[in-house]
């Protein structure tokens, strides 16, 4: 990466810079290869953050589908980290893991796991699990909302003979040919999964992010307190892919030490530690066993660190110069936090992060945990909070110390409650990996760069006034 004009001496943060368009000789934007080759199995550029109201197994399976991966939060109970990650490795890797309501479930209990949207739907099963059929979510917005949903089954919906999907575009076809937007997929009359029309033409474009048994792969992440050598060699044992080593000063004794005892294990997977946002921080994190650092300390959309400490580092610098100081010790980077435009994912990339991770934005999306509820106007929206708010201190330490409690509850800061709303055209977190992906691969093409190693050599980052990033958005009504 260069900058387009002189570089400045202050650090810079996403919408401080802007990418200038070179000749290119890529010309298809499917001619681009998002693979962050840092090695872990993620196939696109995507983690999906450790919080609590982000990372849920339904939201890592849908992510590693698509060659991305999720990271379980650290502050699930072991044997739910343990549950988790084997649900991950059982899911189908070809088709969707389905929404599942018991037949005397209602139409109103279906709306709090999908919007009544096309593309959607519910998988009804009897009280002893057997299947018994499947509900388009489309027809949940006309029905009344306790209706039983085994009631809703008359007209049941035709279903995909799973041996009849011989390529990733015959799902698709198939589909079509059958007039469906959405379907459940049947092997000897057993559910296997569903598609729809848009997860049909994705098989297409995406590479999944499996292990070296073919099974969908998933990261999760252990603070540095307590027995970490006893929750790391769990985690290994359920099978976890990538391991996360995550506090929010990661350049502290702490960390180095935790650090320095899970990789004296041995566990052959990739270790993530962070967070820090300095060369240092890099050098200190690698000699105790790091793989891949994660960056950023205050640019998250759920984090008041700043305002309350006055540390961290507009995030595009700190992950210009984590990832030089990386780089010359052969290792990687991912950029944590802050990012709110497929924008901001392109300019990490081009800072020389191998991966971004995204949490809040994916907070509002049908695969993150929780329930969809909807505010007074009737807009759907999910619950987020940061992960040392008031609310996680709460739920991490309340079952343990009430001293704890109250000494940890002193020094929570973070957003406790925040609505973060599904955008009614991209309810899925499938539908944001579109979106960011399809954003990228045209920056790449910009570049005239057709991998990642190409797009941070080929990016040319200009500065930017506020007037000039205010241009660059788009007009929603008239002037
Ligand atoms: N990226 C970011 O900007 C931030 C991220 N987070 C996220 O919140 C979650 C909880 O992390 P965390 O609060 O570190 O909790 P952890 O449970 O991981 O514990 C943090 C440990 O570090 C010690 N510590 C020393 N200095 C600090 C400091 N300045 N801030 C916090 N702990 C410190 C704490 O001791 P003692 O309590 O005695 O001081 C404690 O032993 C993580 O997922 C983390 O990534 C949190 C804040 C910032
Ligand atoms: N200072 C805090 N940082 C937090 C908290 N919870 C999460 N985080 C960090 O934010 C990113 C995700 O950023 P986003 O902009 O995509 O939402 C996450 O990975 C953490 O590093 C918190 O309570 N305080
Ligand atoms: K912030």
């Amino acid at each position: 990466m260069e900058f387009y004009g002189s570089e400045p001496a202050f650090d810079l943060t996403y919408s401080d810079v802007f990418l200038v368009p070179s000749r290119s000789e890529v010309t298809s934007r499917l001619d681009v290869s998002l693979a962050p080759k840092d090695g872990t199995p993620a196939q696109i550029p995507l983690v999906s953050a450790n919080m609590n109201s982000v990372t849920g197994p339904r939201l890592a399976a849908t992510l590693a589908r698509r060659g991305g991966l999720g990271v379980l939060p650290q502050d699930m109970p072991l044997q739910e980290l343990d549950a988790a990650i084997r649900w991950v490795k059982d899911q189908p890797v070809e088709y969707d893991t389905p929404l599942e309501l018991a037949a005397d479930a209602t139409v109103a209990d279906a709306l709090t796991l999908t919007p009544a949207l096309t593309g959607h739907g519910i998988v009804v099963r009897s009280g002893s699990g057997e299947y018994l059929g499947c509900l388009p979510a489309t027809v949940l917005g006309s029905t009344p909302p306790d209706a039983r949903l085994g009631d809703l089954l008359h007209g049941q919906l035709t279903s995909i003979d799973a041996e009849d999907v011989t390529t990733a575009r015959s799902a698709f076809d198939l589909l079509v040919a059958a007039d469906l937007d959405f379907a459940p997929v049947l092997r000897h009359g057993v559910l296997v999964g569903t598609l729809s029309r848009t997860s049909g033409l994705r098989a297409t474009l995406y590479r999944p992010a499996v292990d070296a048994a073919g099974r969908l792969s998933v990261a999760a992440a252990i603070g540095i307190n307590g027995d970490v050598a006893a929750k790391a060699r769990a985690l290994a044992a359920a099978g976890v892919d990538v391991l996360v080593l995550d506090t929010a000063h990661g350049h502290q004794e702490g960390m180095l030490t935790a650090l320095a005892t899970v990789k004296s294990l041995g566990l052959k997977i990739p270790l993530v530690a962070g967070n820090i946002v300095t060369p240092t921080g890099v050098a200190d994190l690698v000699s105790a066993g790091a793989d891949i650092l994660k960056v950023g300390v205050g640019p998250g959309a759920m984090c008041t660190t700043r305002m309350m400490t006055a540390v961290g580092r507009p995030q595009f610098s700190a992950v210009l110069e984590t990832s030089e100081a990386a780089r010359d010790l052969g290792v990687h980077v991912w950029a944590d936090g802050g990012v709110r435009y497929p924008r901001d994912v392109a300019l990490a990339l081009a800072a020389g992060a191998s991966s971004v991770m995204i949490g809040s934005w994916f907070a509002g999306t049908i695969e993150a945990p929780g329930t969809l509820k909807s505010d007074a106007t009737g807009r759907l929206f999910k619950e987020s909070w940061g992960m040392a708010s008031t609310k996680a201190v709460q739920e991490r330490f309340g079952r343990l110390d009430p001293y704890e409690l109250a000494r940890k509850t002193l020094f929570a800061e973070g957003i406790s409650s925040s609505k973060i709303y599904l955008d009614p055209g991209r309810p899925s977190v499938e539908d944001l990996l579109d979106m960011i992906t399809s954003g990228v691969r045209s920056s790449f093409t910009y570049a005239g760069a057709s991998d990642l190693a190409e797009f941070r050599d080929r990016a040319r980052v200009g500065l930017q006034s506020a007037a000039g990033y205010d241009e660059g958005k788009a007009l929603p009504v008239s002037w």
